[in-house]
């Protein structure tokens, strides 16, 4: 790194200065019709090297961007350092510099394409046929319980990063999935999540996974703790364990501490992050689902866009064309948040997703260097699937105060063309439609003429659409397994690339500890609530309020 901050680029404050003398042009009505090839020259398309159906159609023409402005947007990209830090991420460099740790989740999905020297990354062939050897046995029936039945239902427990990818990645095959074998993710400490999810198990044909890369963490350990007691209320020989539970860790001494053995237990490595693990053996339930072969085509859709990001010019990277956008609005515009709409019902995980994708990696306020920024960083992500946020948060979108870039994402084709696709033909045409009442509103002139010269001027002023509201679409032929891998990346290097740009450290997550921490102290405290000290005057424990009888 420089030891610049992102502010100071050259690049940067070109675009401050386009910001503040050229914003009133930048009206979307416009800058189409001054031009005809808008759409051409602010679309591209990803396309796999091996597979012509895994395709990506980036549109970022409704961006209140010029060519002028990508190209300093590029700029900005390059004078951070994007390529040199990319290259030494692909390299398995130790870029995660707080915890002195490469960042290599990219050699999860490698397929021997990048020669990588880091410790662990030869043995990543060794644990997929550790699980392709597992999944199949366990989707056969091979696999038997305790009783000498076959497993009909999994329960991953795991929390953060242990739960979201194998939730939404689960939700967003299920065309793939094994419908007769039941898949439950328990997270929250809450008793209740693991309580209800119990009571629609067997102990006889059930199989826990208990994911957590430090096999520390408490909700997750609390929660297998209680999904070994219930299993032992039934099975009662704690020889049995070995056939309904096992592992998903960093860490073989707490695994087996807990009980699980070795030969149980799928492996991964310090430098695959928690936001970034679905791909390692964290994916175990993904793969039981949709079989291996199909977590296969997940692992090469992202490879895929991985070669896309390391070798594509910046100028036509779809990674980098996304997060220079997103920086434009972030730090030009001001703009907080940033929406993920996807218009198909088995994305409807991807917002939820993407929030500890991107605010854990980039909710930080120092540069790798300990400076504190004088710009803002990581956008606050959100989201629901289409149509739903429609008839929710749409009208703030259409006509509040709030600029919020979103992304429209939808597949051309679907797994299920009931009434001749009627249903996809409504789906796709608010898909269309949205983004584009978004980016050109409706005048009042427009207004008036409907509304005819009686109606009240507030009634007026309430029917227009401002518009010139930011958005991208991106579509697929249809969500298969090596198209959302490509589009997980895809996010995946976006935020990696704002993090470079920001020069922050997107791969650790201090930020999380703090609380932690104090919930430690308060807990002890509220086993013995007489104790109670050292904290602030609202935290009052009351222990009529505390205890259950
Ligand atoms: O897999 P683990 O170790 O249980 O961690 C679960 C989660 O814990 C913390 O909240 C963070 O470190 C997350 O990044 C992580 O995903």
């Amino acid at each position: 790194m420089s030891g610049k901050t992102a502010s100071s680029y050259d690049a940067w404050q070109t675009l401050q200065k386009i910001y503040d003398t050229e914003r009133s042009k930048l009206v979307l009505k416009d800058l189409f019709a001054q031009d005809p090839e808008r759409f051409t020259r602010f679309s591209k398309t990803y396309s796999s090297d091996t597979n012509p159906a895994t395709t990506l159609l980036l549109d970022f023409s409704k961006n209140l961007i010029t060519a002028p402005i990508l190209e300093n947007l590029i700029l900005l990209a390059r004078e951070a350092g994007v390529e040199k830090w990319r290259d030494q991420m692909f390299a398995g460099e130790h870029i995660n510099n707080s915890e002195d740790r490469a960042v290599l989740h990219i050699a999860l999905r490698n397929f021997d394409d990048f020669k990588i020297a880091e410790e662990g990354v030869s043995e990543v062939s060794g644990v997929l046929s550790h699980i392709k050897e597992f999944t199949d046995a366990v989707r056969s029936g091979a696999w038997k319980g305790y009783t000498g039945k076959g497993i009909n239902t999994i329960v991953n427990i795991g929390i953060g990063g242990s739960d979201l990818g194998p939730v939404m990645v689960t939700e967003a095959l299920k065309p793939y999935s094994k419908r007769d074998l039941k898949a439950h993710f328990v997270s929250n400490i809450d008793g209740t999540h693991i309580a209800e999810i119990l009571r629609e198990c067997n102990p006889e044909t059930t199989l826990f996974i208990i994911a957590s890369k430090t096999f520390t963490t408490q909700e997750t350990i609390t929660n297998a703790e209680t999904a070994k007691a219930w299993f032992l209320d039934t099975a009662k020989d704690a020889a049995h364990v070995a056939k309904h539970f096992v592992a998903l860790s960093t860490n073989t001494k707490a695994v087996t501490a807990f009980g699980i053995s070795e030969a149980n237990m799928f492996q991964f490595w310090d430098w695959v992050g928690g936001r970034y693990s679905l791909w390692s053996a964290i994916g175990l339930s993904i793969a039981l689902v949709i079989g291996y072969e199909n977590f296969e085509a997940l692992l090469k859709g992202a490879h895929g866009m991985d070669k896309h990001f390391k070798e594509t010019p910046l100028e036509q990277n779809l990674p980098v064309i996304l997060a220079v956008i997103g920086v434009w609005y972030n730090d030009f515009y001001g703009a907080q948040t940033h929406a993920l709409l996807p218009y198909d019902q088995y994305l409807h995980k991807f917002a939820d997703y993407f929030q500890q994708g991107d605010m854990e990696s980039n909710g930080k306020s120092v540069t790798k260097n300990g400076e504190r920024v004088d710009y803002q960083t990581g956008p606050i992500i959100w989201g629901a699937s289409g149509t739903n946020g429609q008839h929710s948060f749409y009208q703030l979108l259409h006509q509040g105060t709030k600029i919020i870039p979103a992304d429209f994402i939808a597949p051309a084709t679907t797994h299920n063309p009931i009434h001749h696709s009627k249903h996809h033909r409504i789906l796709l045409s608010n898909f269309f439609a949205q983004p584009e009442a978004l980016a050109f509103g409706k005048s009042e002139e427009e207004v008036r003429k409907e509304v005819g010269p009686n109606a009240q001027e507030g009634v007026v002023k309430s029917k227009v659409f401002e518009g010139n509201r930011p958005t991208n679409s991106i579509m697929f032929p249809l969500l298969t397994p090596e198209v959302l891998g490509a589009l997980i990346a895809l996010y995946e290097h976006k935020i990696f690339t704002q993090g470079v740009i920001w020069g922050i450290n997107s791969f650790d997550q201090m930020g999380v500890e703090l609380g932690k921490v104090l919930a430690k102290k308060i807990l002890a405290q509220l086993e013995k609530p007489d104790d109670v000290q050292g904290h602030d005057s609202s935290v009052r424990i009351d222990h009529s309020l505390t205890s259950n009888g």
